[in-house]
């Protein structure tokens, strides 16, 4: 598969917003177009993008899609169909903090505008803003979290915190490639990540697209993997972290942070300031909870009789305790976490 080397997971074009389409990886790289916010709820609320960062950029992009096409033609009106806009596309996944973040400062910059035609430039100026800025947040992490990580080591990650979770390079991912650009030699134990596979999906594809040392493990053979030695240490990326330092992420970290306490193994956490939420305690957190297809099959395939009851969480929760760092834009924030995250705003 020849894949352009400036590939971006979410862009604007022309007035349109692009992103490839996630749901046909690895087997397809396929770019899809969308003209209206609509479009792009739907493609957030059917993992086509995905990823706390992606979302939260692609959500902006939505409302930008929102201000080129309403016809409002007073400040007021326009306000009112971007806040329509907002609304829907804040409604499709309720975990990552991003998502929020991206269509509030969307919103924020038109609110400074005194003409509807300010308003429409100022949205989309915005939302360009956060997809240059999210790639440089993301090198910027990834040195900050390379110096963790030794030469020769073998490095865990859990579900997708990669180049296709954000615009470009990647949280956890992007450590990695910041590891290997400072000159290390390391090497990646992937988890398939059930039940919608991006560790097997997307992970390892774009490991291997990068020529990075990957070894796909099922879930079942985290801990099979650790009492062998294999992890050296483990890296991870977030969709919402509390002031506390309690990690919301992809379901099954909670279970791979407590095998790396057991193991000894240091867990780290990489995600940029806008994945923070210091308003929330854990009872404002809402975890999706996904539809059953997801566990009872595989694309076509069943694997579940039909009509057996599922719980299927697309996240849980990793308490601080579990946790060795966060890696961040702005530093390592190292236990007690909530001295440290209040340090990283400053
Ligand atoms: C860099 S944030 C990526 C984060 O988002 C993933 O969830 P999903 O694929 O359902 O959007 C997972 O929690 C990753 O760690």
């Amino acid at each position: 598969m020849d894949i352009p080397q400036d590939l971006k997971t979410v862009e604007w074009r022309d007035g349109r917003v692009v992103m490839i389409d996630q749901t046909r990886l690895p087997g397809e790289l396929v770019f899809v177009e969308y003209e209206t916010y609509g479009q792009v709820a739907d493609a957030i609320r059917n993992l086509v993008i995905r990823g706390a960062p992606a979302i939260g950029v692609a959500g902006a992009f939505g409302l930008a899609l929102a201000a080129s096409r309403s016809t409002a033609g007073t400040v007021d009106s326009l306000m009112a169909d971007l806040c329509t806009a907002r609304d829907e596309l804040l409604g499709t996944r309720p975990t990552a903090v991003n998502l929020k973040w991206g269509l509030e400062r969307a919103l924020a910059a038109a609110e400074k505008c005194t003409d509807a035609d300010s308003m429409r430039r100022a949205v989309v100026d915005e939302s360009l803003a956060m997809a240059e800025e999210d790639v440089k947040t993301n090198k910027e992490m990834g040195k900050n979290g390379s110096g963790l990580i030794g030469d020769g080591e073998t490095v865990m990650t859990h579900c997708n915190a990669g180049a296709l979770a954000t615009v470009s390079y990647g949280t956890a991912l992007g450590v990695i490639r910041a590891t290997r650009e400072a000159g290390k030699n390391i090497r990646v134990i992937a988890t398939e990540t059930r039940p919608v596979q991006q560790g097997s999906r997307l992970t390892a594809f774009e490991l291997m697209h990068d020529g990075i040392d990957v070894r796909l493990i099922p879930d079942t053979a985290v801990g099979y993997s650790m009492a062998q030695g294999l992890v050296d240490k483990v890296v991870v990326g977030a969709d919402r972290i509390l002031g506390t330092g309690h990690v919301y992420n992809k379901i099954g970290t909670y279970q791979v942070a407590a095998m790396a306490a057991r193991h000894g193994i240091p867990f780290y956490v990489a995600a940029p300031l806008s994945t923070f939420d210091l308003d929330s305690g854990p009872e404002d957190v809402v975890i999706e909870q996904r539809k059953a297809a997801e566990v009872t099959g595989i694309g076509d395939s069943m694997t579940a009789p039909d009509g057996v009851g599922v719980i299927n969480p697309a996240f849980d929760v990793t308490p601080p305790e579990l946790i060795s760092g966060i890696i961040t834009e702005k530093g390592v924030a190292a236990p007690p976490f909530k001295e440290s995250i209040r340090a990283l705003f400053g």
